[in-house]
C-alpha cells in the first residue's frame, strides 16, 4: 500500500523552477527525512504534497484510505507554526483538546477516550504539567510543542512535519524522535518530515531524500538523486 506517490514532480514560482524529477513513495510505517540547504524547496515540495500547491509537471497520488481501509487523516505541522500571541486566550488542554473535535461538531463532549488521546499527546511532548497554562505565556519552544500535541491528538495516519523541532534541545528532539519511530514500527503511522538535524535523524528513520542542486539546472532549481534506504522499515501490515 503506498500512503504517498510522487511522479515525475517539477514545480514553477512563476516561470522560475524551483524543484525537477522528483519521484518517491512512502509507505505506511515509513519514517522518512527531507533534508536540503535553505531554498531547496522542502516546503514548496510538502505543499504539493497537501494539495497547497499545483504541481507545475507530473503527479502528486495521496491515498484517500489508511492501512487498516478508512479515511486516511493527514496531521500537518507547518514550519514555525508556534506564532500564538501573548494574548491568545485558551489554554494548553484546550488547545491540545481541539484536535479531537471533529468539523462541525464544535458543541460535542470530549469522550473518555478522547481525553485519553488529549492526555497522551500532551505527556509525549512533555507538556502534561502545563495543561492549565495560558498559550500566550509558554515559551517559543513549549508553544512549538504545543502544536505537534495538537496533531498527535488528531491520531493522523500520516504526519507531515515541517521542521517541527525547531526551539526544542537535543534531549527533548531525541525523545520526539524515538517517539514517532515507535508510532511507525508499533502503530503503521508514517512520517515524512523536514530537518537540518540529519546527523541525529538518520538513526531514527528508514529513507531519506536529499534536495540537491546539480549541474546544469537553473540556480534556484533542485532535484533528488534517490530516496536512500537506511534501514528496513519494522512495521508490515501482513
Ligand atoms: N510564494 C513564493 N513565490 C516565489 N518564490 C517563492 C515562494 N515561496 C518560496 N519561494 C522560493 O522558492 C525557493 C524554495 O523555497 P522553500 O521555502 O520551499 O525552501 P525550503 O527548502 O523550505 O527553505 P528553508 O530550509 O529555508 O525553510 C526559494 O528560493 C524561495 O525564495
Amino acid at each position: 500500500m503506498v500512503y504517498i506517490k510522487v511522479e515525475n514532480l517539477a514545480f514553477y514560482y512563476e516561470k522560475e523552477p524551483v524543484l525537477t524529477n522528483i519521484s518517491f513513495e512512502l509507505n505506511p510505517g515509513d519514517f522518512v527525512m527531507l533534508t536540503g540547504e535553505n531554498g531547496a524547496a522542502k516546503t514548496t515540495l510538502i505543499r504539493n504534497i497537501l494539495g497547497l500547491l499545483k504541481p507545475s509537471i507530473g503527479n502528486v497520488t495521496l491515498s484517500s484510505t489508511n492501512h487498516l481501509g478508512e479515511k486516511l487523516l493527514v496531521g500537518y505541522v507547518p514550519q514555525q507554526v508556534a506564532s500564538f500571541n501573548v494574548g491568545f486566550p485558551s489554554t494548553v488542554w484546550e488547545l491540545v483538546s481541539s484536535g479531537r473535535y471533529q468539523r462541525g461538531k464544535w458543541f460535542t463532549r470530549l469522550t473518555k477516550n478522547d481525553k485519553a488521546q488529549v492526555e497522551r499527546s500532551l505527556k509525549s511532548v512533555g507538556m502534561w504539567e502545563m495543561r492549565h497554562k495560558k498559550i500566550g505565556e509558554l515559551s517559543g519552544g513549549q508553544k512549538q510543542r504545543i502544536s505537534i500535541a495538537r496533531v498527535f491528538a488528531t491520531d493522523p495516519d500520516l504526519f507531515i512535519l515541517d521542521e517541527p523541532t525547531t526551539g526544542m534541545d537535543s534531549q527533548s528532539r531525541e525523545e520526539f524522535y524515538k517517539l514517532l519511530k515507535h508510532n511507525c514500527d508499533k502503530h503503521g503511522k508514517s512520517i515524512l518530515m523536514v530537518s537540518h538535524d540529519h546527523e541525529e535523524l538518520r538513526k531514527y528513520c528508514n529513507k531519506h531524500i536529499e534536495l540537491v542542486r546539480k549541474e546544469g539546472l537553473p540556480w534556484r532549481c533542485f532535484s533528488m538523486d534517490s530516496c536512500k534506504e537506511l534501514s528496513k522499515p519494522h512495521y508490515s501490515s501482513h
